[in-house]
């Protein structure tokens, strides 16, 4: 019982990333915190049919190109054509992993996990799946988005899938046509170029994330078309018609593009329609996503939300902190230091993409004297060891303080060595000068820093 006389201090609806934070910061700050999942395991859509399974796939699809690609293997003889099943298989592991670790940490701190679909029946009660009553002083709506499903396409064909449900194909296409180029189209499309589809990637937009810097937007799409992927921009469907062989996306443009399967990648929307927010007096926006304020408040104060649910930048990163920081508001704790304005951005295409900070474009437009720096992972002795010699990295910083603006790369380790960069461009007192003035391991990836900081240094006068 909380100090008033509802069930829980703090309520969590959502046990993906954003609940999640939310739950373990509110109950290490000594709130008596309850959570309720639909799904009949916790992790959220991240662990089971996001972030995990896909980068799971990912890895896998990878590690066995570089093993059938290495000309040693293929002096031995050693050809194969994994199946989907195979290659899906290391999968369930790792979410079966997720899952009992995630799990202890609710068990462990005392949070119980009510399974069931919660929706609000007044302002402090929810319902389970419309039986069991709960009170709570607060809540987290951490619900996620589910794909958007447009009423005139047919998503029990067979052969028509959204982004929660292409991991269940039972078999390898031979060829598949991805209908939306942001972040999810375009990993599939990688990735499925990578197992031998053929791919056609459909676009809305007239550029591949268009959020990216453009050089690094240039590269993806020169990179992604050598490998065969057929790319369309500024296309609209017309129609989607589903055949016994095949599925026919017909464009209003007049194209029309039959391949074995279609993958509908074009967008998610919130999963708040049958949260009984009418009950709570709360609006949605037309893509299902609640507005909240600096605190993750939304316009009833004591009602927060976090994750995908709120929109941009709808990533599990996020979600989490998001979470975390939406709890300290809660226990009357400092909840700005998390800096959520500097979140990077990691795309598992091929080549791996990751970027925090300023484009190029966004530097130019706001009259900021910057220098680029850039070095090319093609003279890295790392990569040359790797064999994985595509990328590069860029810095832009300021000409005259020198402060690190924008870091975008491309290649192997992007994702992981950004975090580098991001930390010198958070840093107060750290500058470019801190790439060449520090001893790094050698050979790394990370190497590329210094390389790009002596560039851009070098072209100051
Ligand atoms: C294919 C794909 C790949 C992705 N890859 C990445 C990546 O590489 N990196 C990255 O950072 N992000 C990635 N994302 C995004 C990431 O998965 C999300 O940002 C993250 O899962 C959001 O977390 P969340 O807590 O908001 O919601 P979710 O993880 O979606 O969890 C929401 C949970 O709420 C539950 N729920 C919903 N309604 C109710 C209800 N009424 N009652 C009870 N429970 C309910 C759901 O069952 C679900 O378990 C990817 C997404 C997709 C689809
Ligand atoms: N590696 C990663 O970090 C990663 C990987 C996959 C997905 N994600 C996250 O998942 C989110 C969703 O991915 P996405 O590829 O759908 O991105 P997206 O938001 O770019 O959507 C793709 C297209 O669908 C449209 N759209 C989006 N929502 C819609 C809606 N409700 N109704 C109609 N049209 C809509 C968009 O305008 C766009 O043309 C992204 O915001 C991304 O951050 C991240």
């Amino acid at each position: 019982m909380s100090e008033h006389q509802y069930d829980f201090d703090l309520f969590v609806i959502g046990t993906g990333p954003g609940g999640e934070g939310a739950a373990m910061q509110a109950r290490k700050g000594g709130l008596s915190v309850g959570v309720a999942e639909k799904y009949r395991q916790i992790g959220g859509g991240c662990t089971h049919w996001g972030t995990i399974p896909s980068k799971a796939l990912r890895y896998t699809i990878t590690n066995t190109n570089n093993v059938l690609k290495n000309p040693m293997f293929r002096e031995l003889g050693i050809h194969a054509n994994p199946s989907m099943e195979q290659l899906r298989r290391g999968t369930a592991t790792i979410i079966s992993k997720q899952v009992s670790m995630r799990q202890s940490f609710y068990d462990r701190n005392d949070v119980p996990v009510h399974t069931g679909h919660a929706k609000f029946i007044d302002d402090h009660t929810i319902t389970i799946d419309d039986g069991e009553q709960i009170t709570s002083n607060r809540f987290v709506i951490s619900t996620g988005t589910r794909p958007y499903r447009p009423a005139d396409v047919n998503f029990d064909h067979p052969r028509i899938f959204d982004s929660d449900t292409i991991l269940m194909l039972d078999r390898k296409p031979t060829s598949i046509t991805i209908y939306g180029a942001g972040v999810i189209g375009t990993e599939y499309a990688s990735m499925f170029r990578n197992i031998g589809m053929k791919v056609n990637l459909i676009n809305t937009r007239s550029s591949l994330l268009d959020f990216l810097d453009d050089e690094i937007v240039d590269a993806l799409s020169y990179h992604l078309r050598d490998q065969g992927v057929v790319i369309r921009h500024d296309e609209e469907y017309e129609r989607i018609e589903g055949l016994d062989d095949g599925v026919i996306l017909h464009l209003q443009s007049g194209k029309q593009i039959k391949s074995d399967v279609l993958l509908w990648g074009n967008g998610r929307t919130g999963n708040t329609n049958a949260l009984g927010l009418e009950n709570v007096n709360l609006d949605v926006n037309s893509r299902g996503q609640l507005e909240v304020n600096g605190h993750f408040q939304t316009a009833r104060e004591h009602i927060y939300a976090v994750g995908d649910v709120i929109g941009y930048p709808s990533l599990a990163s996020a979600a989490y902190t998001q979470g975390r920081a939406a709890a300290m508001h809660m226990l009357g704790e400092k909840d700005d230091n998390f800096r959520l304005h500097d979140i990077p951005t990691g795309i598992y295409t091929s080549p791996e993409i990751s970027s925090v900070g300023k484009t190029e474009r966004e530097l130019t437009a706001a009259k900021i004297p910057y220098e680029v720096g850039q070095s090319q992972f093609k003279s890295l002795a790392r990569a040359q060891i790797m064999g994985n010699t595509v990328g590069m990295l860029k810095l832009l910083f300021h000409r005259e303080t020198l402060k690190v603006l924008g870091v975008h790369c491309f290649g192997a380790n992007a994702s992981e060595i950004i975090h580098i960069g991001q930390a010198v461009m958070d840093s107060e007192d750290l500058t470019l000068e801190y790439f060449f003035e520090t001893t790094f391991n050698y050979p790394t990836m990370a190497e590329a820093y210094r390389v790009a900081a002596l560039n851009g240094f070098n072209r100051l006068f």
